[in-house]
């Protein structure tokens, strides 16, 4: 018996395996026995605590005599007998089996009861090793920084993961107690509540700021708890903390998303109107008023088609800044999206506060931005180079605002209202801000109504062409016209295409009306060839939604096949920030459209942002100055000097050059002492119809 309890014993401290242990025993006890078969079954709750059910990893434990149990009759032999641990607890049988049908004697029992207490010894030390193991592996292996502490609070040890979140090794923290990684960043309120939990539930959990070693602040989620002895008694605590700064940031890049506009940083629509919610909550309490400004920029998409869209976000993120800075803390500025912006300015008592704000806003536009481009005004070897330039930029904001509660109580009515506003200020000229009027909302309506009425319009076949003369600036001579859509409206008359171009641009109908618009216009020339009338040039606007077709040069050719128009009698006209930015693919185009047979003209020249040197690539022939830089000739000094420029450089080019919108002798003598190539204006005659066009202008003599 001394010898087997040695066996076991020099196993267990050998580390042995449970079977190999047990089959000591019962090679033993067979000694012992020699017609005795013993096997032994360990409760798999032994190690799981799920008593008296056996389970299929408990089996592998489970250790056969090498003998065989069969007696060859069919007596009942077997015996099983439990052996249990200190609480009395069963952990395993031990099955015997006489070669020869009897009872075990009363010594024989005794002596597998004290071979039964070896084996619950073996089985209650290596399932204890286990469990501990199990721990040690899970203090050490967790991702959770433990530490354990005695009850004055003097850490014990920590684990792995407490010092890659901390910085500080076990030794260097031994000892000492944990509040060496506090941040400071806590109220001593904070800590007595701490210790108050801890006396009371035993326990603590909660967000900490701490400090790693490296002195850097951190965000950890701690978990304190009392650990009893065998009495009952507190006999030390144990931190488990998760550091959560990934987390947080997680947290803090998901808010960001949700409520800021990623390029400029701004609060997006979402914030910017529950900003404007509260402050109209505000304001209905403290009985003032808020006033809100929908901003939008003037030809913004010129920037983006002309420098390229890396220059267009410059642009936007610069004046983010600029708006930023000059607006009070408690104003709001946001990014609804494009180029539009929505200012909140809160503690407005009269509308006129509302409009100097506006009128700041503009005059902050005046300044220019400087912005980068590697596209236009580059020549090709800088371009081959990846050289980039910075490009000086003016550009204009139109503001619409309105105000609560005057024009509105909701986030949705103001926010509309100001839109509404917002658009009655760029029909008025752009650069300027205007109030919401309930008038302004009828506009509104009506332009929907004019949208819809548009679509019939293209069936009902109610459109027509007027044509207006260009001439030679130097002998007068009829040179051309440009053919100019008018809308015969049923109901409204006249409409001019100032009203309703831009909305076919918006909805894209001016595909469809672009392409009536070219085969009446060579429908017509052809017609006027026919009748023996001195050939003219034609010039015919293309939108820039038409050039994005990619079969316009096949249709443009089916309908100069069509017309029988000889396509050198015809002049395209497109504006610069519709090729400016379109890179090869819009040499390409204007390649191809060019040998077609047909003129090309650059129409609102001065207004986008294309550069002389850039146009040499495209097949070009014509520049037409804008009539913006016309108009105020002679009285404004820059305009002059822009047109002067724009023909001085364009003759450097071998391109022509015709003036737009000339109405009067000072403007035209202007022109003429520049050498401009033609001019064409009220000053000569207003767009007429066919008709007339024929009569008062083709049949003349110049
Ligand atoms: N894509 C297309 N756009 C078109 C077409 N037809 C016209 N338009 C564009 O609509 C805008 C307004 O056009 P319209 O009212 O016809 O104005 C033109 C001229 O009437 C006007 N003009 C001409 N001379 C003078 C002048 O001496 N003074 C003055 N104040 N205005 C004058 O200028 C307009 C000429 O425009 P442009 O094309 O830039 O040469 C206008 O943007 C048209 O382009 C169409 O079929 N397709």
């Amino acid at each position: 018996m001394q010898e087997t309890r040695l066996a076991v014993l020099d196993g267990l401290v050998d580390n042995q395996a449970l079977p190999e242990i047990m089959k000591k025993i019962i090679t033993r006890l067979e000694e012992i026995h020699p017609e005795m078969c013993v096997k032994i079954e360990i409760c798999d709750e032994a190690f799981n605590g799920n008593l008296f059910r056996l389970s299929l990893a408990a089996a592998d434990l489970n250790v056969f005599s090498e003998k065989s149990a069969s007696n060859g009759s069919n007596s009942p032999v077997s015996w099983s007998i439990p052996f249990c641990g200190s609480a009395g607890e069963i952990l395993g049988y031990f099955h015997l089996t006489y070669l020869r049908p009897r009872q075990p004697s009363a010594s024989e029992l005794k002596l597998i009861n004290e071979f039964a207490c070896i084996a619950g010894l073996a089985v209650t030390r290596i399932h204890a090793d286990t469990t501990l193991r199990q721990a040690a592996t899970v203090f050490e292996s967790t991702r959770e920084g433990v530490i354990i502490t005695d009850l004055e609070a003097r850490i014990l040890t920590v684990n792995r993961a407490y010092t890659d979140i901390s910085g500080y090794t076990e030794t260097e923290v031994r000892g000492q107690n944990p509040r060496l990684l506090q941040s400071g960043r806590q109220e001593p309120l904070f800590y007595q509540e701490l210790w108050a939990s801890l006396r009371e539930n035993g326990h603590w959990q909660g967000e900490i700021c701490n400090r790693r070693k490296n002195g850097e602040i951190y965000p950890q989620l701690l978990s304190i708890s009392v650990v009893y002895d065998s009495q009952g008694e507190p006999s030390h605590y144990v931190g488990v903390m998760t550091d959560i700064s990934q987390l947080k940031q997680s947290e803090a890049q998901l808010e960001h998303l949700v409520h800021y506009d990623p390029l400029t940083h701004l609060p997006n629509r979402r914030l910017v109107q529950s900003r404007l919610q509260h402050a109209i909550e505000r304001a209905e309490r403290q009985g003032q008023r808020v006033a809100v400004l929908f901003l939008d920029l003037d030809r913004f998409k010129n920037v983006n088609d002309s420098l390229g869209h890396p220059a267009g976000d410059e642009l936007l993120t610069t004046l983010a800044q600029r708006l930023s800075e000059r607006l009070r803390e408690e104003d709001t500025v946001g990014r609804l999206g494009g180029d539009e912006f929505l200012i909140v300015l809160e503690n407005i008592t009269e509308p006129e506060d509302a409009a100097g704000v506006a009128q700041t806003l503009l005059k902050l536009l005046e300044k220019p931005f400087s912005l980068t481009t590697s596209r236009a005004h580059v020549t090709d070897e800088l371009l081959e180079a990846g050289i980039k330039c910075r490009h000086e930029v003016y550009i204009g904001v139109s503001i619409g605002i309105s105000l609560f509660p005057d024009d509105g109580r909701t986030v949705t009515e103001l926010v509309k209202h100001a839109d509404v506003a917002l658009y009655q200020s760029k029909e008025q000229g752009r650069n300027t801000y205007r109030f919401y009027t309930p008038t302004l909302t009828a506009a509104a309506n009506e332009r929907l109504a004019l949208e819809a009425r548009l679509h019939r319009a293209l069936a009902n076949e109610e459109f027509v062409l007027h044509y207006q003369p260009q001439f030679d600036t130097k002998n007068n001579a009829l040179i051309g016209c440009e053919a100019l859509v008018r809308w015969q409206s049923p109901e409204e008359g006249m409409i001019s295409p100032l009203r309703f171009i831009p909305i076919a641009e918006e909805t894209g109908q001016i595909v469809v009306l672009g392409e009536w618009v070219l085969r009446t216009a060579c429908i017509q020339g052809k017609r006027w060839l026919d009748a023996g009338l001195s050939p003219l040039t034609i010039a015919v606007n293309l939108s820039g939604r038409q050039l994005q077709q990619r079969d316009l040069v096949q249709r443009i050719a089916l309908i100069l096949k069509e017309t029988q128009f000889p396509a050198h009698y015809l002049k395209l006209e497109l504006t610069e920030s519709m090729i400016m930015g379109g890179g090869e693919q819009a040499v390409e185009l204007l390649h191809a459209l060019k040998a077609l047979g047909p003129r090309l003209s650059i129409d609102d020249f001065g207004t986008g942002y294309s550069s002389l040197a850039y146009l040499k690539r495209f097949p070009i022939d014509e520049l037409k100055i804008d009539q913006g830089f016309v108009r105020d000739i002679p009285g404004d000094q820059n305009d002059m000097e822009i047109a002067a420029t724009i023909i001085a450089m364009a003759r450097n080019l071998h391109l022509k050059v015709i003036a737009e919108g000339v109405e009067t002798q000072a403007q035209l003598d202007f022109l003429i002492r520049q050498d401009c190539y033609a001019c064409q204006g009220y000053l000569f005659s207003r767009p007429l119809s066919a008709t007339e066009f024929a009569r008062a202008i083709l049949k003349k003599p110049h």
